[in-house]
């Protein structure tokens, strides 16, 4: 059977699949919430909103922990009507999710003006002290939540960023219209349809052998360092990619190559981070630095990166002696990566 067949097919073939996983029927109601306007409405009416303004989520403060509160469809609308303003800003919302019970879930950004609300956005501080909650920066806001909402959030603000990015068709100028999902934007005039877009970036450990290679740009926060990472170029396999980087960035050739992780990561711009550990040929080890591309580039003794991994562990910061260098938090793939190194010191690569 088609799974392109149409709303009341797609039901029926929906319908079959009751007994399946909970996660296979989750997945299945999130299809057909993307593909079918009247039922993604429908959702509404009883999913749950989670509020951006100018793309920072709306959180609270309970006990020593930040949540993201969720809203429903109701307290939204009486919400807009408090400040007089109609529920057309609705139409801007997008499905994130949904829970195991089929709830779905919505991001909506009260601060922009988009092409399909006529309202004024809402004022910040307003909005705040009406919902008891603060509007935290993304930057700020992934590192105080637990995984499931930090990751929840971090999609959610990427596809409103796309959304809020891609008003106007590239071909006519004219605005388009985002369906009721936020799957997609259909230019109405020459029907051209716009998907949002996730750029593909590989960040790579490199080690030879006994050390491995960590790299800081200027941009990083104070003392860090992390993994190499680079955009993938158009027409290249990832392992292209590694391989121009590394050559690019500090001037090694990479031996051999295996595949990791994989990530998405909101900041700047949507990316799909995806990790591989590197070794370099034997004997090629001097770094030449692209300083252009890194302000400084060096090798690491497992002895040294496991140390500075263990201090940046919240329940060892109170220790004394200083620390030579920072890692990224947690969260972050390019952690992971390295204590996957440190812990895992003997993997089977592949060759590049
Ligand atoms: N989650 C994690 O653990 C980490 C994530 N990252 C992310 O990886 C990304 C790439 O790292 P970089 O070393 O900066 O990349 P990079 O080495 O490719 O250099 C960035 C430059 O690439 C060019 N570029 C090519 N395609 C681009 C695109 N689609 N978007 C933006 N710039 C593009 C621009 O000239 C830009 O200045 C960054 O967005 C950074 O936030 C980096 C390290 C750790
Ligand atoms: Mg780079």
């Amino acid at each position: 059977m088609s799974l392109y067949c149409g709303t009341a097919c797609r039901r029926k073939f929906l319908g079959a699949y009751r007994l399946l996983s909970t996660y296979v029927n989750k997945t299945r109601y999130l299809f057909e919430l993307k593909e079918d306007d009247d039922a993604c409405k429908k959702a509404q009416q009883t999913g749950a909103f989670y509020l951006f303004h100018n793309l920072a989520p709306l959180l609270q403060k309970s006990e020593h922990q930040y949540v993201a509160p969720q809203h429903s469809l109701l307290e939204l609308e009486r919400l807009l009507g408090k400040f007089g303003q109609d529920s057309q800003i609705l139409e801007d919302s997008v499905l994130i999710g949904c829970s195991e019970q089929q709830e779905a879930w919505f991001a909506l950004d009260l601060g922009l003006n988009s092409s399909s609300s006529i309202n004024a956005s809402l004022q910040k501080a307003e909005v705040e002290t009406a919902l008891q909650g603060s509007f935290i920066k993304l930057t700020k806001a992934l590192f105080e939540l637990n995984v499931k909402d930090a990751s929840l959030l971090s999609t959610a603000q990427a596809l409103l960023r796309w959304h809020d990015a891609h008003q106007f068709c590239s071909r006519s100028g004219q605005p388009t219209k985002k369906n009721v999902s936020g799957s997609k934007r259909v230019c109405p005039s020459n029907n051209i349809i716009y998907y949002p877009q996730v750029a593909p970036v590989v960040i790579t450990l490199v080690s030879d052998g006994t050390r491995c290679l960590l790299v800081r740009q200027s941009s990083f926060p104070k003392g860090m360092y992390s993994a190499l990472a680079g955009f993938c170029d158009i027409g290249e396999s990832l392992e292209e990619t590694v391989r121009r980087e590394i050559a690019e960035e500090v001037g090694l050739e990479v031996d051999r190559l295996h595949y990791s992780a994989s990530q998405h990561w909101p900041f700047p711009h949507s990316t799909l981070m995806i990790a591989c550990h590197a070794t370099v040929k034997p004997g090629q080890t001097e770094l030449q630095v692209n300083l252009r591309e890194l302000e400084a580039a060096a090798w690491f003794s497992r002895d040294e990166v496991a140390t500075v991994l263990r201090r940046n562990h919240p329940s060892n910061q109170q220790q004394s002696g200083a620390v030579p260098f920072r890692l990224p938090p947690k969260l972050a793939i390019a952690h992971q990566l390295i204590k996957e190194w440190v812990e895992k010191p003997t993997c089977s690569p592949l060759p590049a």
